[in-house]
């Protein structure tokens, strides 16, 4: 049996998507992002499940920060959760004056609260079930939760299907050390972070790289380096499989132009969206052109 660090404690959205991407599976909760990722690293779990991208408040900032430091890990699986929330209190409670939860719940309630608990703080914790076991212990009075933190902790519901946005989703991904990747499907995702060299059109540059190839980008996120004010590190999530020639060869383009790129894997959509590619950028293409220039260099094709 694999052991599975997963972002908790116990009633996360973090939680049931580890159950989905690994089934029957030991979970491990860990406090942090930070912490599952940390576990995987140190060889105390497999894998690690943690929150990537929310339809509604973008990427999971720390997820992104601990992928790109320390020992590399890389995504082999993810699994999109439809996000709604439950307000869970202390049985009895009458007056709610701080409201718990996650940044990333906090900011997708917002309207709600300010409707429905006019007055009341948000207090920002470690996650949402975090949150959950603060309310129980008295600290606040009530929890923006996952729905099935009710069946952890012993709260009461004060409203279900809390949600700003409808149909609001988290991505999640399960990492692990580098290894055996995924099979390509058709319907993949590759993602990167690539730290540009610091000089005019770099971004640019890099971007062109991809989109000369015909590679279509599902996501784009900068987040500081911390090193040095205003320089920046690219995570750049598209289509397609490191298998694939023409990915294959816009990796190694990247990989000349960027003062470093990171592979955080390559693996197949949950939603199961296919690869477009433009004409003249199909992997056979590729393939043709570099047999081309081999049979040119042979003397065989003028
Ligand atoms: O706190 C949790 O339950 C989590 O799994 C984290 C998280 C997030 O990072 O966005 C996951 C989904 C929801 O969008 C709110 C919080």
């Amino acid at each position: 049996m694999s052991r599975i660090a997963y972002f908790g404690p116990q009633g996360t959205f973090t939680e049931q998507a580890a159950r989905r991407l690994a089934p029957g599976e030991e979970l491990l909760p860990a406090e942090t992002i930070p912490a599952a990722l940390a576990a995987v690293r140190a060889g105390e779990a497999d894998a690690a499940c943690v929150p990537i991208e929310n339809s509604v408040e973008g990427a999971v900032t720390a997820t992104l920060d601990s992928l790109s430091d320390a020992e590399p890990l890389v995504a082999v699986a993810e699994v999109l959760l439809p996000v709604h929330f439950s307000v869970l209190t202390r049985p009895g409670t009458t007056e709610i004056r701080t409201v718990a939860s996650h940044p990333h719940a906090l900011a997708q309630v917002r309207h709600w609260v300010e409707a429905n608990l006019p007055g009341a703080h948000p207090v920002a914790t470690s996650s949402t079930a975090a949150a959950a076991v603060a309310v129980d212990a008295g600290e606040f009075d009530a929890a923006v939760t996952a729905p099935v933190a009710v069946e952890h902790y012993p709260l009461a519901v004060l409203a279900t299907e809390v949600a700003d946005v409808r149909d609001a989703k988290t991505r999640f991904l399960l990492v692990r050390p580098p290894g055996e990747l995924p099979s390509p499907t058709g319907a993949d995702r590759t993602s990167i972070v690539a730290a540009a060299t610091n000089r005019t059109g770099a971004l640019a540059e890099l971007l062109t790289e991809l989109a000369v190839r015909g590679i279509n980008l599902t996501k784009l996120d900068a987040r500081p380096t911390r090193n040095n004010f205003g320089e920046y590190r690219f995570f750049i999530d598209f289509e397609g499989h490191v298998t694939e020639p023409r990915i294959g060869d816009a990796l190694a383009a990247l990989r000349r132009r960027c003062r470093n790129v990171r592979f955080l894997g390559s693996h197949p959509r949950a939603d199961g969206g296919a690869t477009e590619v433009e004409p003249g950028a199909a992997n056979e293409d590729f393939t043709d052109a570099i047999d081309w220039v081999e049979s040119v260099r042979k003397g065989a094709q003028a």
